[in-house]
């Protein structure tokens, strides 16, 4: 069911955002891609919202603006009322402690030399989130359905769906009150897909996990996000309850997506 956004938590006003290519000569000129062009979105406690759009439309660049790892050219990002800006880990420790990230490609983030005991472990620490981290290491890959038993491998001796399952234990050891996902589940088989799947809907509904997911699988989006936004060219042009969005898709760029779909889950 989707919440109406009242009082909201994390705030993107006005983001504007360009990377800069390479110079094609010498001395020569750089050109700027506008990967973002002026963006609004807000995020309520416990909201779920889906960040979708064809490839290039932007939605890394948007979670990057939002996590504090690139700052946009124009616009600001708040978080409970406080500016959220690049900066220092100590700057941003309040930050990290409640918003974590599940990057794209998680399994390529991982530090292949260090342990999966070390890997849930070392954020805990910069955090300096109190409590017991070995028996957290054991809850957050109980929860990711990883068998405990793997925290003495390294990231070179997992599958890569175990690796990308110990990189959402990662984000969730800290026990954020809101998840940034970049793709969390693409290249996972079916089953351990749908199995990650729902440990986010269980969290979500338990625990009120809030949840920005970008992903290209639109049947994940519905399953797992109340409302979903809609990015083309780095605007937002269409958003919306993802169950109206998806069945009665009102902007043309909107309806190019669900047409590369085969067949949604009712
Ligand atoms: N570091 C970078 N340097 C130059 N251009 C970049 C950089 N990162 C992104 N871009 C460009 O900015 C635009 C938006 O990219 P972004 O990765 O945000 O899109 P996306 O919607 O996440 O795409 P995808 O679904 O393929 O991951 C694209 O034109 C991309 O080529």
């Amino acid at each position: 069911m989707s919440r109406p956004v009242e009082s909201p938590v994390l705030t993107a006003t006005g983001i504007v955002r360009g990377h800069q290519l390479p110079r094609r000569r010498p001395w020569g000129p750089r050109d700027v891609i506008a990967a973002l062009r002026g963006v609004d979105l807000q995020v309520a406690p416990g909201e779920r919202v889906g960040l979708v759009g064809t490839s290039g439309s932007g939605k890394s660049t948007l979670l990057r603006c939002l996590l504090g790892l690139e700052s946009p050219g124009r616009g600001t990002v708040t978080f409970a009322g406080r500016p959220v800006r690049p900066g220092s880990t100590a700057s941003l420790r309040w930050y990290r402690r409640l918003v974590q990230y599940v990057p794209q490609d998680p399994a390529g983030s991982l530090d292949p030399r260090a342990t999966v005991r070390e890997l849930v472990t070392v954020p805990l620490r910069h955090l300096q989130v109190p409590g017991d981290h070995a028996a957290a290491v054991t809850t957050a890959l109980t929860r990711v359905g990883l068998d405990p038993d793997l925290a003495g491998r390294r990231p070179g001796e997992l599958s890569g769906g175990q690796a990308q399952r110990v990189a959402l234990a990662r984000a969730l050891a800290p026990e954020p009150a809101l998840l940034l996902a970049d793709e969390p589940v693409s290249g996972l088989d079916l089953p351990v897909r749908d199995q990650v799947v729902e440990v986010l809907a269980d969290l979500s509904a338990r625990q009120g996990l809030g949840l920005v997911l970008v992903s290209h699988d639109l049947a994940v989006v519905a399953r797992l996000c109340d409302r979903t936004v809609v990015l083309a060219d780095g605007l937002v042009v269409e958003e919306g309850p993802t169950a109206d969005l998806l069945t009665r898709p009102a902007h043309p760029r909107t309806r190019e997506l669900l047409a590369a779909v085969p067949a949604l889950p009712a």
